[in-house]
Parts: C-alpha cells; structure tokens; sequence
C-alpha cells in the first residue's frame, strides 16, 4: 500500500547536487509497520521526508494505494518527529489535537470528542487541560502520536519518536505504538537507530547502506515480541551483522 520504487533523493549544496538516497525500493503493506534502520546519514530521515511529501525524489516514486505520496503533504500521511517541541506551546494538550481536526473541517464538537477519544487511548485524559510545557518528554511524544493518530491518515511516518526518551519511558511507548497500531490497522514507516526496537516495533526492517544508500536487507520480524526468545535474538544478531556490513555472521 505505501510502494518506494527506486528513489533516488538529495540535496542542493552550494548549487552542487548531492546524493544521499542512490536507488531504495520496498513496499509496506497495508496495516503493518515497516522499520528503516541504517548507519547515520544513510538517509533515513530523507526517505521519511518524501513520504510526507516534504522532499521530491530526483528519481523513481513513493506512492500511497497508487497516489503519489511524494507529491505533497496530504492528510493520508501524519508526521511523528523525534523533538519535544513539536506540539503548539501555546495550546492545551486538547487544543493541540483539537486545531488540526478542525483545521481540517471537523466542527468544534467532533474535533472535541475525537481529540477526547485518542488522549484516552494514550492514556493522557488528565492531561487535556496542560500545556506542553507542564508535560515530561514521554507524555509530549505520547500527545504528538495522538494527535497524528486523531487525524486517523492511512499512514503513520516515525522519525525516531522515541529516540531522546529515557529506557524505561521508550520501552512502555513501544508497547504502546505496537498495541495502537495492532488495534488501528495503521500502516507504519518508523525510523530508528535501535536494532531491538527495530525488532520488536516491526513487522519488517529495511536495512539501508551507506550513502548513497540502497536497501542492503528486508528481514521479517513478524510477531517478534519477546527479547529472550531465540528468533529475537537471532533477528538481531543478523541486523547486527548487516550494519556492520558483515553478512556471514548471519
Ligand atoms: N537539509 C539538508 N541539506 C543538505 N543535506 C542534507 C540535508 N538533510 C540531510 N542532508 C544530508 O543527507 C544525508 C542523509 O541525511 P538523513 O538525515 O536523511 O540521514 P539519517 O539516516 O536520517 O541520519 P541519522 O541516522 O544521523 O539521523 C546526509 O549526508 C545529510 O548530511
């Protein structure tokens, strides 16, 4: 449902093209959450950004059910930065969720009671009334996916959303995703530096080569939940090898 086929994306650079993504395919299907993993600069956050249609690829498509997803950004794609201050500082946690439904045309009574909805899934309700000052780093990112997910798009695009957590937060927040996402049936591409987050948040991983990077790796790790399970394990000791760029250790 979400197609990358051969995208090549790059820079302008003091007038001088620079490529970083050389010639990247795969396919998410729908409902499931597809992980990009590479070393630093390989492009991950480039690719996420075409997918939201912020970037054109100099070559190649990204698509949504056959739509050009790259041709701008749509209300079938939500965004989900890694920075705290994504949400408006000047707005309630509610009037965070509230502006972008009304923005797109939901009156003020369905803007409420859907933002109501999705603060409750995220276990925010005694929050709405806060302002994002007044919330820790987790339960800001907590109000950023609710309120990407309170949009209800087709799909949901990550860029490392729980990297600048603590462990203990970031283990909770991906059983949290994995559980939304399994309950909503939403399509998921997720940027990370994690291999076990990778793991476990996934149902695919795609590996990424240096830049210009290409896809060195697509591995299944469908239903890998359990980090002490052999499969687990084993899943990361193959994405281990491939970014170390050695495939015999598999
Ligand atoms: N706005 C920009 N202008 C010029 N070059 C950029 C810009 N953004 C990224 N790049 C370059 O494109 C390449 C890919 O960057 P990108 O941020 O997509 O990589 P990444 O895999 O997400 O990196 P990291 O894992 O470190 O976050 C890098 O060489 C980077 O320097």
């Amino acid at each position: 449902m979400l197609e990358v086929s051969d995208v090549r994306l790059g820079y302008v650079v003091d007038g001088e093209p620079h490529l970083a993504v050389g010639g990247v395919s795969f396919a998410i299907p729908r409902g499931s959450t597809t992980m990009l993993l590479g070393p630093s600069g390989c492009g991950k956050s480039t690719i996420l950004k075409a997918a939201a249609g912020f970037l054109q690829p100099w070559s190649g498509t990204i698509t949504v059910d056959g739509r050009a997803a790259s041709a701008a950004p749509g209300p079938d794609r939500a965004v989900v930065f890694q920075e705290f201050d994504q949400l408006f500082p000047w707005r309630t946690v509610g009037g965070n969720l509230e502006f972008p439904l009304r923005a797109n045309g939901r009156t003020r009574e369905q803007a409420r009671e859907r933002a109501g909805h999705w603060l409750s899934v995220m276990g925010l309700d005694h929050a709405a009334t806060r302002f994002p000052h007044q919330l820790s780093g987790g339960m800001k990112q907590r109000v950023a996916i609710a309120r990407a997910l309170a949009l209800e798009p087709d799909v949901l695009l990550m860029d490392e959303p729980f990297g600048a957590l603590d462990a203990q937060t970031r283990d909770r927040l991906q059983r949290e995703l994995k559980q939304v996402a399994a309950d909503t049936g939403i399509t998921v591409l997720f940027v990370t530096h994690s291999i076990s987050e990778a793991v476990y948040v996934g149902d695919q991983v795609v590996v990424l080569s240096t830049p210009p990077s290409d896809v060195v790796e697509t591995l299944d790790v469908r239903g890998l939940d359990d980090p002490t399970e052999a499969a687990f394990v084993a899943a990361q000791t193959r994405l281990r090898s491939l970014l170390a760029g050695d495939e015999v250790a598999a």
